[in-house]
């Protein structure tokens, strides 16, 4: 039960969101035991945004969160640039305007009752 949750500051159209989907989809199989085919992507665009007391170029702030415990950080350091390089490519968000938080949670609710 993957989600990636995707804020951004500047507008995105929806072929942008699209390619983002099937990037972050190809990308959540470096978490163990995830697939692209329980990832919720969630899309915030033209989001008021500051890095470093800057709001004049585009940033990015990406929660991944994923259900379980005891992810390797290995894997979360494989999805960062996999991310931040599908922000770059996609939006023209630099790496250094964007912060990924990484999340497991033991708690998790699907389809009326909780994993
Ligand atoms: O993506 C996951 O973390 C995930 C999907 C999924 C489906 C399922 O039926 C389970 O019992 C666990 C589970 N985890």
């Amino acid at each position: 039960m993957p989600v990636i949750h995707t804020h951004v500051s500047i507008p995105t159209t929806k072929e942008q969101r699209d390619t983002l989907k099937n990037l972050f989809g190809q990308a959540i199989p470096a978490v163990p035991g995830k697939s692209e085919g329980w990832l919720m992507c969630m899309f915030e665009d033209n989001v008021p945004m500051y890095f470093g007391g800057d709001d004049s170029a585009p940033v990015a702030y990406v929660e991944v969160n994923v259900f379980g415990s005891n992810v390797p950080t290995s894997a979360w350091k494989n999805l960062t640039p996999q991310i931040m390089d599908a922000l770059q490519d996609t939006l023209e968000i630099p790496a250094d305007r964007t912060y990924i938080r990484y999340t497991a949670t033991p708690d998790w609710g699907w389809n009326g009752s909780n994993f």
